[in-house]
């Protein structure tokens, strides 16, 4: 089954936005697979965003990243990495619609509270690297 990584970022966690985001994919119907706190190092940091490395504002979404915890996540379901990008809304919050996640709780592409997997390709390789012990294999009893 399809599975996406979502990333509550270190304003999300500060904003006390945690239960909010996990509800909104809860209640979508996705399963949730894998769950940690984590401070990250900068080196990690850099790691996960080491596509954008060459943009202006990699310094800066790098300090943003490891100014706090983050919540890092898996989950799981049909089509969830194209269907959470749309539950989390554009990068930009300013062209975010009511209803999603940046659209409702964000104002600053800087500060838009939320990344999640933009390809399941792009998942798979997040996954690996924020949870290189595996996630919790279980089945929802909402499965069959
Ligand atoms: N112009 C910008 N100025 C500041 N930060 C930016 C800018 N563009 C992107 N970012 C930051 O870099 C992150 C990654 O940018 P990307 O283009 O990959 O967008 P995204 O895939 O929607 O975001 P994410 O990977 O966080 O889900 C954005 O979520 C945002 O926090």
């Amino acid at each position: 089954m399809e599975q996406t990584f979502i990333m509550i970022k270190p304003d999300g966690v500060q904003r006390g936005l945690v239960g909010e985001i996990i509800s909104r994919f809860e209640k979508k119907g996705f399963i949730l697979k894998g769950l940690r706190m984590v401070g990250v190092e900068r080196s990690f940091a850099e790691k996960h965003y080491e596509d954008l490395s060459s943009k202006p504002f990699f310094t800066g979404l790098v300090e943003y990243i490891i100014s706090g915890p983050v919540v890092a996540m898996v989950w799981e379901g049909k089509g969830v990495v194209a269907t959470g990008r749309k539950i989390i809304g554009a990068t930009n919050p300013a062209a975010s619609e009511p209803g999603t996640i940046r659209g409702d709780f964000a104002v600053e592409i800087g500060r838009n509270v939320i990344h999640g997997s933009d390809a399941v390709e792009s998942a798979k390789k997040e996954i690996a690297l924020w949870f290189p012990d595996g996630v919790v294999d279980w089945q929802s009893s909402l499965h069959s």
